[in-house]
This record gives structure tokens, sequence and C-alpha cells, in this order.
């Protein structure tokens, strides 16, 4: 299926109205309301119906719109119906919090394949998962026709298990580290950085007094 081109602001909400309407399917609600799903999700409802307007969702007036219906379509975009392996490369501190989670509130994706330079964990299986040689990132990886990396190595080593990763025909890389890591362009970087999220927070709560946040 060809996804319909949505602008990234909304594309960043559609796992949170995923969650909502998964959490509203499972407590038996066959439809919502734009202002119900806004008081849920913190979204305001102007935003809520234009984001469900680019998947041609359009909500009934007085009925608002089908629990099922919008799931089932919601799902397909996030692909949430085939499993998604990931790759994590860096088992220290935070590559160990983030295995052992391992994103088991989502059926559809998991780490399953680690990768390190630790003599002590390659060959060992971590939370269920194989840990293999940093040497063997490439060919483990197209092998397993793995298309998605969690990055956890330290900063220094970035850019060179990103090139491997690049190498190997990975297609998009969750890059924890520091650095701002050089890709081809058919390679999407998302970059996650707890500190910036955490002066985003501050900021906001020091200058909004209200939930005008989006
Ligand atoms: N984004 C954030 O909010 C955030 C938070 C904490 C840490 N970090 C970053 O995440 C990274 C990991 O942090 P940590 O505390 O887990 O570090 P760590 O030192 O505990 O773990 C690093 C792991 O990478 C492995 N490693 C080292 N070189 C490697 C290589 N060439 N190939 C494969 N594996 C290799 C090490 O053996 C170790 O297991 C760092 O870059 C750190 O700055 C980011």
């Amino acid at each position: 299926m060809n996804d319909p081109i949505i602008p990234k602001a909304t594309a960043k909400r559609l796992p949170i109205y995923y969650r909502y309407l998964k959490f509203l399917l499972d407590a038996g609600k066959t439809r919502v309301s734009s202002t119900e799903l806004s008081d849920a999700v913190k979204f305001d409802a102007a935003t809520i119906r234009r984001d469900f307007s680019y998947f041609g969702a359009l909500g009934k007036r007085g009925y608002g719109y089908d629990v099922a219906s919008l799931l089932d379509f919601f799902s397909k975009i996030l692909n949430q119906d085939t499993l998604t392996n990931v790759a994590l490369v860096g088992l220290g501190n935070l590559g160990q919090a983030l295995l052992n989670f391992n994103f088991h509130k989502n059926s559809n994706m998991r780490v399953s394949a680690v990768f390190d330079i630790d003599s002590t964990l390659i060959n060992t299986i971590q939370a269920g998962v194989p840990v293999y040689d940093i040497a063997d990132l490439v060919n483990q990886i197209h092998d397993q026709r793995i298309e998605i990396a969690i990055l956890t190595v330290p900063q220094a080593n970035a850019q060179e298990i990103t090139d491997k990763l690049v190498e190997a025909g990975i297609k998009g890389i969750l890059n924890f580290t520091p650095l701002r890591v050089t890709v081809p362009s058919n390679v999407r970087v998302q970059n996650v950085d707890l500190t910036n999220e955490l002066q985003t927070l501050i900021y906001f709560i020091e200058n909004y007094t209200d939930n005008e946040i989006k």
C-alpha cells in the first residue's frame, strides 16, 4: 500500500492516536468524537480533525469517528500488521534498558539482534535476543533483512557504525548518540535526546500556563 504523504507533525501524532484508539477499542467503545480524543491525547480538536482529514477520515457530525475503522486504517499506515525486526547496536547501560523494555506494548516490533564489541557479551543471549560480534554486523543485518537499527554506542564510534549500517542496507536509524550522524538521502535518522526533551519540558513549564502546547 502507498502511504499518503502527510506532514511530519501529523505523522508524529499517529502513534499517539493509535495507542488511544486501541485503548478505546479494548474498552468496548465503538465511536469517539474529536473533542473526546482531544481531552485524552491533549492535541486540540481542530488539529485532530485536520490530521484525520489527511487520511480521508472524516468524522460525522453528531457521531464522531468509528473507532474500529480508524484503528484499522492507522494500523495499516503504521505497519502494525507486519512484524518489524530491529537491530540494537551497543549493549551498554542504555542499550540494556531498551532491550529489557523491547517494545512489549507493541507486539509488532521487537529487537531481534544485538551487536557489541564486548567479548563477554558476544555469542550470549540477552533478554531472549542473540548478541553478535560487531564484526558480523553487515552480514547479519543483510541476511536477516533488518531495516531499522537503534544506535546506542559511544559517540566516538557512532559514525563508523552508521556507515556499516548503511552498507548493510539499513533504511532507518534511531540515534541515541549525541552525534548527528551523516547518512545518504535514502536513509532516515531519528534522533532521540532526553536532555533536549527535558529542557523543552522545563521551557514550556516556565513559559506557558495551560495546555496550549502542541
Ligand atoms: N539520547 C539520550 O538521551 C541518551 C541518554 C543516555 C546515553 N546516551 C548516549 O547513548 C550512548 C550509549 O550510552 P551508554 O550509557 O549506554 O554507554 P555505555 O558505555 O554503557 O555502552 C556502550 C556500549 O557500546 C559498546 N560499544 C563500544 N564500541 C562499540 C562498537 N564499535 N561497536 C559496537 N558496540 C560498541 C560497548 O561495549 C558498550 O556495551 C552514548 O553515545 C551516550 O552518549 C544518550
